[in-house]
């Protein structure tokens, strides 16, 4: 294989520079590798748990061996050969980039990492020649600049080299907009060759993959970019000259530096122009045009208050009418992402009054009023909801908050959790909100072809690409909204933090923007803690809009993930008060059962219909303690050896079981509990489901009664009263509705979806049997029991399953049935 193949293999493999910088060399310190652990080889995408956990071991074994051994002071190597080294890491990576292959990258979270809270001002600068490995340097700074152009493998890699012209490896992760999918060219935008950046409390460690030490930035605000133009920038000597070879001339004019912004911007590349504007405005100050270009690449990046303050700064000006417009678009719209409708609303009125009739100010108005009213009352127009989560996940739509609050909860780790303000009644509105972070696949449509593996230590757990994705957009969505620090650090990030014992929080104020973002950070987070918050809070978003899906697995790799805010404040319970979906990244909370006033509102965080054991297991990754709610106190009465014999059953029923085998299965399983159990067992939900399937295939009217039976078995099962299971003859009086409505019309722990696409399957086989008078009934059970669920009344329910009830041959009747 030639040089160029291998290069570009081990770029696939994700292996640094590292790596190819010692090929063929004994790594520097062998002795110390040798005695110990060995080190991790790369992780592979296609690992098996058990797999995974050997290799966590192994990674835990090699990482606590390495805290072992001293700081070292490690030789420089020839910067020349690095750099011609690296250039061709960075070829391979380009070209690969662009080519249809897959490339896989692996990621370590959740370990020790430092992250700076001094500013530069307090911080004494040092040299590489000071610098050892496995040490953090704490009241340091390190100056240092780009002698390589930048690339990406998971973090942004390059060589810098420090004003005395020592050479080392820079890696810096999360750094905003420069994750999954961004291109070589994102990158070189935002470090193009000769970048100056001054490292806060910088770390040089060894990789966990690489025999050279790198200096691994985890938080992006460690990072501040020194201006060409500043006092530290001109101040320097650097020994190599004062211009990096090769690096492109620094713009010389405000205009020149808003030319090259507008490239950046046409590009798509809307941080690298916030840093061309920003030049040009440390160049020239009163240039307003230039704010005003810089607070639309600032709404691009969601960084609202940025662009608010660019917008009002700028309509503080006396200025010619169309630039005024355009402020006040900019403003209305920053305001508007940040949900303040109210003020988004008379900046388009603004609007308005200097281009009177404006159909697209009038449109941010109806915008503006709609969202209001949402977040206000909690209606919302479902149906367009669910129409534009069909085109894009991310939905426009207001927040809304019911009748709870946060209150505090000794019992619980994190001390809060989430209380009822009245009481409730049965599929309430309680919170609906957009998520502060989130990642979908439609995120990543192709030719993305990376594929991320991301292990976090912390839960020993490998995470999925969207799981890994969200991290980063809220590491991104952080650097500039420095108002919206409290409001994700003030959740829950597990024991080794503290949290305040109420949410939302009401002082945002200490996390005010820097003047000089955003060469400097707009706030310092610590990276650590965020991966842990978003370990414990993020959510897989589960969208009801496909109505026969299958039950997809909690951690299949496709499923999207967010992270919300308010909604990460509810407790879990396995048979919650309270049941969640979502539309696109809306989440929508509602109350299942009737609720007193005071009373606490959980959610589930897993599936409550599956065995104890798999729950209890999931649950690891939250409940310290174990999960102490009605359900697992029940099964944990049954006794081990019962939940065991149980369990065992249950993993034999599928609908491809002879009948007979299957009508024993079931009859055996019933059994299966405690004489006092009482009628909640979900995880009879399946096994009845199963026997109902595999019977109403067969279409035969004695059959199709049996089959009713099962799945009436499997409603009871978790917690619906089937109060007429009558099959045949007169309809009994009272003609209500044949399950009980108020509390035990919502079911404990399935999803909601599932129990309406029970219902319509009741129906289904009464149809066929033909019963039409019960068929009509059951179906309206359906559309009232989706009412109650989901809201929005007969509408949103054909929207959601007419597909699906013209395959059953019940959309005629659906249609015509009078609610
Ligand atoms: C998403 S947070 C929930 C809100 C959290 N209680 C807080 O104060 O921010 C998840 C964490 O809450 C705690 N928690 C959730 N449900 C619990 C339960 N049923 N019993 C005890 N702790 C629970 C666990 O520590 C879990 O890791």
């Amino acid at each position: 294989m030639d040089r160029n193949a291998v290069v570009a293999m081990m770029a696939r493999m994700g292996i640094t520079p590292q790596d190819l910088q010692n090929m063929g060399q004994p790594p520097f310190n062998q002795g110390a590798t040798l005695s110990g652990p060995r080190r991790p080889p790369p992780f592979e995408p296609d690992l098996s748990s058990d797999e995974l956990k050997r290799r966590f071991e192994q990674f835990d074994a090699w990482a606590e061996y390495d805290r072992t051994l001293d700081p070292v002071q490690v030789p420089f190597e020839n910067p020349a050969s690095l750099v011609h080294e690296f250039e061709e890491l960075h070829r391979s990576i380009t070209a690969n980039f662009h080519s249809p292959e897959n490339s896989t990258r692996t990621s370590i979270t959740g370990f020790g990492k430092h992250s700076s809270k001094l500013p530069l001002d307090q911080l004494t600068i040092i040299y590489l020649s000071e610098m050892l490995v496995r040490k953090v340097h704490k009241g340091r700074f390190l100056l240092c600049r780009s002698i390589t152009t930048c690339t990406r493998l998971v973090g942004v890699q390059m060589l810098v080299e420090d004003p005395e012209g020592r050479v080392r490896d820079l890696a810096i992760y999360n750094f905003p907009t420069l994750g999954m999918g961004s291109s070589p060219e994102d990158v070189a935008a935002i470090f193009p060759l000769g970048t100056i950046l001054a490292i806060r409390e910088p770390t040089l460690k060894m990789p966990s993959q690489g025999y050279r030490p790198i200096i691994r930035v985890d938080s992006p605000s460690d990072v501040i970019f020194i201006e060409p133009h500043s006092k530290l920038a001109l101040g320097t000597t650097w020994k190599t000259g004062s211009r990096v070879n090769r690096s492109a001339a620094i713009p010389s004019s405000a205009d020149a530096w808003k030319a090259r912004g507008n490239g950046h911007f046409k590009a798509g590349r809307w941080l690298a122009a916030v840093f061309s504007y920003s030049s040009g405005m440390e160049m020239d100050p009163s240039a307003y045009l230039l704010r005003l270009n810089r607070a639309e690449a600032f709404l691009r990046l969601e960084y609202y208050s940025a662009s608010q303050r660019d917008a009002e700064q700028v309509l503080g000006l006396s200025l010619e009418e169309s630039a005024r417009r355009k402020a006040l678009s900019r403003a209305g719209r920053a305001y508007y992402g940040k949900q303040d409708y109210v003020g988004a609303e008379k900046m388009f009125a603004g609007w308005l009054e200097s281009q009177p009739g404006d159909p697209d100010a009038l449109a941010w108005i109806a915008r503006c009023r709609l969202r209001l009213q949402e977040s206000t009352t909690g209606d919302y127009d479902w149906v367009r909801l669910s129409k534009e989560s069909q085109v894009s996940p991310h939905i426009d739509a207001a927040n809304y908050v019911g009748p709870i609050r946060v209150s505090e909860m000794i019992d619980r780790g994190g001390g809060r959790g989430v209380v009822a303000t009245r009481d409730i009644s049965s599929g309430e509105l309680l919170v609906a909100a957009k998520p502060f972070a989130s990642a979908f696949n439609a995120d990543f449509p192709p030719p993305q072809k990376e594929v991320l593996i991301s292990f976090d230590t912390l839960a020993k757990r490998a995470l999925s690409r969207n799981q890994a994705a969200v991290l980063s957009r809220a590491t991104q969505k952080l650097y500039g909204n420095p108002d919206m620090y409290n409001s994700v650090f003030d959740l829950y990030g597990g024991t080794a933090y503290e949290t305040p014992l109420s949410y939302p929080p009401t002082a945002q104020e200490s996390h005010r923007f820097p003047k000089s973002f955003p060469f400097f950070p707009a706030t310092d987070f610590d990276i650590t803690q965020l991966e842990s918050i978003c370990s414990h809070n993020v959510f897989s978003p589960y969208d009801t809009q496909v109505p026969d899906h299958p039950d997809s697995p909690e951690d299949s790799p496709d499923r999207p993930a967010a992270l919300y805010l308010l909604p990460s404040l509810f407790n879990h319970a396995c048979c919650a008060n309270a049941t969640w979906f979502s539309i696109g990244d809306f989440i929508v909370i509602r109350a299942r059962a009737l609720i007193r006033a005071g009373e606490e509102l959980t959610l589930s965080y897993t599936y409550g219909q599956t065995p104890y054991q798999q729950r209890q297991s999931r649950l690891k990754n939250w409940l310290i303690a174990g999960c102490d709610c009605a359900l697992c106190d029940e099964d944990r009465r049954d006794g081990a050896s019962t939940r065991e014999r149980r369990e065992k059953l249950i993993s034999q029923v599928k609908v491809a079981v002879p009948l007979v085998r299957l009508r024993a299965l079931v009859q055996d399983i019933s059994t299966a509990y405690s004489p006092t159990r009482g009628a909640l067992r979900p995880d009879m939900w399946h096994v009845y489901h199963t026997l109902g399937e595999t019977l109403r295939l067969r279409e035969y009217s004695t059959y199709l009664t049996e089959s009713i039976k099962a799945e009436f078995d499997a409603l009871q099962s978790v917690g619906v009263r089937v109060v007429d299971k009558t099959m045949r003859g007169a309809i009994p009086r009272p003609r209500e509705l044949p399950i009980a409505t108020g509390e035990f019309f919502l079911p404990s722990v399935i999803m909601l979806d599932q129990y309406v696409l029970t219902l319509i399957t009741i129906a289904y086989a009464f149809s066929k049997m033909p019963d039409l008078a019960r068929t009509s009934r059951w179906l309206k059970t359906a559309i009232s029991a989706h009412g109650v669920a989901f809201g929005g009344e007969k509408p949103y329910f054909m929207h959601k399953f007419s597909t699906f009830l013209g395959h059953v041959g019940l959309l005629r009747t659906a249609q015509a049935m009078e609610m």
